[in-house]
């Protein structure tokens, strides 16, 4: 057993995060320097502490795009309101997405992962949070803007790109049956800009020497309307599920082979004055030998005018059922976000009346 790293004093934590930074290798350039414990930058002070998990075989529902529209919608909605995640299957068939998508994308991240350190070196940057996650993700801004192609590794570009197109299609139909599980048209959401802003996170989580000590991604909600999630066998994604008694429990996401993962955003919380709920997830480090792949698509809305609000959504309130949150721009939002602490306030109760 590898001796527990000891905390590290502030002053130490910038040379340790320089030094890290510039080593341009990432947390696999750690793996594979051969570290047989985990460094004191990535410590969680106590990763499990915060909910137990739930009993063997709860799991997020499925939402089948074979089943009659009305129904799909109905499904989608019910998933929404009572998990704010579920299972999607059966877009293949239905949207004619390609068999081998999102396997290729997944592959391809992972080859870019695995690349001798020297070639992956020139795409690191640095996003140094309280305590670094266990992963190195790749971000790509797929919208509003048209994105830098040449920002993503030429091992995994085209799959990206590929893979950006066919999770829109995914996104568009599960916008319409969300829109329609509101009671609104099926083109509401998407007449509100939300797959125009859409940001593609490819994460890879290196396997882990002392995986209790630290975790992939932090406890926290999307931020935006909707994500559509891909992963690979692997697994470590967990939900908290909250009973009406408000007790809680951390619930497995295990990999169902060609199902994709969509949960709700903050967004689409208030979107819909709270009828939808955007839930905490988190990722934690598996014990298996092998480094897992995911590829999240956020979609976010791509008009950022300073007189375009966002908030409940008009058809949705009524004298009976006032809103909830208060009107707000993007500018907003984007800003309450990035200022916003880890541990601090979510993020929809800075807009809430
Ligand atoms: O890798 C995963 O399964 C989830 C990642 C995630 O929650 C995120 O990027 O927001
Ligand atoms: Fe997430």
């Amino acid at each position: 057993m590898a001796s527990p790293s000891p905390p590290v004093p502030q002053s130490d934590r910038a040379a340790l995060i320089k030094a890290f930074d510039e080593a341009r290798t990432g947390v696999r350039g750690l793996v594979e320097s051969g570290v047989s414990s985990v460094p004191a930058l990535f410590v969680h002070p106590d990763p499990y502490a915060s909910a137990p998990l739930a009993p063997p075989g709860v799991s997020i529902p499925v939402v089948d795009l074979s089943l009659p529209a009305p129904l799909a919608a109905a499904a989608a909605a019910e998933a929404a309101r009572t998990w704010g995640f579920f299972h999607l299957v059966s877009h293949h068939q239905a949207l004619g997405v390609p068999e081998e998508y999102p396997a290729r994308a997944l592959a391809a991240v992972r080859a870019f992962n695995e690349l001798p350190a020297t070639e992956r070196a020139a795409h690191y940057g640095r996003a140094m949070p309280a305590a670094a996650s266990w992963r190195d993700t790749i971000q790509i801004a797929f919208g509003p803007q048209r994105p830098d192609l040449s920002r993503i590794p030429a091992v995994c570009r085209d799959e990206a790109v590929e893979w950006d197109a066919h999770a829109t299609a995914v996104g568009r139909v599960v916008l319409e049956l969300l829109s329609e599980g509101l009671g609104l048209g099926p083109t509401r959401l998407e007449e509100a800009s939300c797959l125009e802003g859409r940001a593609m996170v490819c994460h890879y989580y290196p396997v882990c020497p002392e995986p209790e000590r630290t975790m992939g991604v932090v406890p926290h909600t999307d931020p935006g309307v909707l994500t559509v999630l891909a992963q690979d066998g692997v697994g470590g994604l967990q939900v908290k599920q909250t009973d009406d008694d408000g007790g809680s429990h951390w619930v497995d996401v295990k990999p169902v082979p060609g199902a994709l993962v969509i949960n709700v955003g903050d967004l689409l919380q208030i979107m819909s004055n709270d009828q939808y709920k955007s839930v905490d997830h988190r990722v934690i480090m598996n014990t298996r030998e092998e480094a897992r792949v995911s590829i999240a698509i956020f979609f976010n809305p791509g008009k950022r005018g300073d007189s375009v609000y966002y908030g409940p959504l008009p058809e949705l309130v009524s004298s009976d059922n006032p809103p909830k949150y208060r009107n707000f721009t993007m500018s907003e939002f984007l800003g309450a976000f990035f200022r916003r602490d880890l541990g601090s306030k979510a993020l929809v109760d800075h807009f809430k009346l």
